[in-house]
């Protein structure tokens, strides 16, 4: 069609689709203050404002519903889950969580750290809760709009009880545009153990999908998710970016994008 669509390099390499690769991406995509990036974690610089989280709505459990949007996996979030605290100014809304990842289980997170990549990478999306009365200009499109709360994804030995029912619903949704519901199960079913989110690095980045928009405020937890291998794999195996189930989604990961001149913090 005339306004080709985005798509990750696997598609446009192996699929010769007509689709826009990162490298061409449009909207703010080529601008300077992107994401993912690369994190040196030596580099990273101690900020005591940096403090814990607190979460709410995370353990309540609810019936989600869960789609294929055909770039990923998306869960929605009911509107009752909020965060505040971790350095960010006000409270936050979830909207919905999603993930990216890879068969080669060193190829699969956005972020790197210290140039090593890991098997997948969770993204819990949440939208700044603005008090309406604020009109001033930056009040529209501020900095930190958008807070990211992502979870790198390692190898573990053990199958992690929390996925199962995410892991079920991905076999009813293998198509582009497919959702099904997902019984009671609560974020904080996926998350590391709550007393493990007290360290983190936080920088200001883009949404890591067009039009990566530089409104996002990244926080990168320390602590990984362990996942059984062959929990990672079902992600690729079941999920498609076509409907005629010829392009296994995987590899839904942009690559890293410079840091310039903006500096990675740690709590
Ligand atoms: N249609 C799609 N949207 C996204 C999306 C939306 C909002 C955000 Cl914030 C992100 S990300 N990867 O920066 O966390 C991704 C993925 S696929
Ligand atoms: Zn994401």
């Amino acid at each position: 069609d005339a306004e080709s669509h985005w798509c990750y390099d696997i598609q446009a390499d192996n699929y010769q689709q007509n689709c826009q690769r990162p490298a061409q991406w449009d909207g703010e995509c080529q601008k300077s203050h992107q994401s993912p990036v690369d994190i040196v974690t030596n580099k990273a610089r101690l900020d005591h404002n940096l403090k814990d989280f607190s979460f709410s709505g995370y353990d309540k459990k609810e019936r989600l519903t869960v789609q294929n949007n055909g770039h990923t996996v998306m869960v929605s979030l009911k509107p009752d889950v909020t965060i505040r605290g971790g350095g960010l100014a006000t409270q936050y809304r979830a909207t919905q969580l999603h993930l990216h990842w890879s068969e080669s289980l060193n190829k699969g997170s956005e972020h790197s750290l210290n140039g090593q990549r890991f098997a997948m990478e969770m993204h819990i999306v949440h939208e700044k809760e603005t008090s309406t009365w604020s009109l001033k200009e930056e009040a529209q499109n501020p900095k930190d709009q958008i807070a990211v709360l992502a979870f790198l994804v390692e190898e573990g030995n053990e199958p992690n009880e929390g996925f199962a029912l995410l892991l079920e619903a991905l076999s009813r949704i293998p198509k582009p545009g497919m959702s099904t519901t997902m019984e009671t199960s609560s974020i904080m079913d996926l998350l590391p153990k709550e007393d493990r989110l007290r360290h983190y690095f936080r920088y200001q980045g883009s949404l890591t999908t067009p039009a990566c928009n530089e409104t996002v405020v990244w926080t990168v937890f320390k602590e990984h998710i362990l996942l059984h291998k062959d929990q990672i794999l079902a992600f690729s195996q079941k999920l498609y970016y076509d409907d005629e189930e010829k392009q296994k989604m995987t590899d839904n990961v942009r690559p890293v994008q410079p840091l310039g001149d903006r500096l990675v913090y740690t709590s």
